[in-house]
């Protein structure tokens, strides 16, 4: 299994944006990286969360990507302005059983990082980790996040 993933940043998170898109880059397990933005010493450099926040959330809600990574000050502005888009879950996650749980129990494709609250190598860790982990439509969790999809639906 091979994943399209969307990287994106505010300008208080490009320095880790820059290397997790190096880092999955690398991995064998990632077939494609879209850079959405933003870019050091481009016009958009200074474009505010929310606008990537959204553009990664509709390139899932599209199926362009499968899976999102969003840096910003705290994560927090990234996994708010993911999770406005329908069928989008978006988690912010310092720690390595956050990361897992997001995807083990609630089928998150976003993981979103704050540059200003972690390490660049813990934050290196946690995609790493978070790409290994695959929901299981079969779980106990299955129904629970089906609660979610219903809520959207209304
Ligand atoms: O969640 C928001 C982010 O942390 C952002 O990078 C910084 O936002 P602020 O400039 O409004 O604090």
């Amino acid at each position: 299994m091979t994943y399209r993933i969307a990287v994106g940043c505010d300008d208080a998170g490009l320095d880790y944006k820059e290397q997790l898109a190096r880092d999955l880059r690398a991995d064998p397990r990632v077939s494609e990286v879209l850079d959405l933005g933003v870019h050091r010493g481009a016009e958009d450099e200074h474009r505010p969360y929310p606008e990537i926040g959204l553009a990664a959330g509709e390139a899932i809600r599209a199926g362009t990507v499968d899976r999102a990574v969003l840096v910003c000050g705290t994560g927090i502005g990234m996994a708010l302005s993911a999770n406005k888009v329908p069928g989008v879950r978006a988690a912010t996650a310092h720690d390595s059983f956050s990361a897992e749980r997001s995807v083990l129990s609630n089928n998150c494709q976003v993981l979103a990082l704050g540059q200003r609250v972690v390490g660049l190598e813990l934050a290196r860790r946690l995609v790493r980790e978070w790409l290994g982990y695959v929901f299981d439509d079969r779980s106990p969790s299955a129904a629970k996040v089906q609660l979610l999809n219903d809520y959207e639906r209304c």
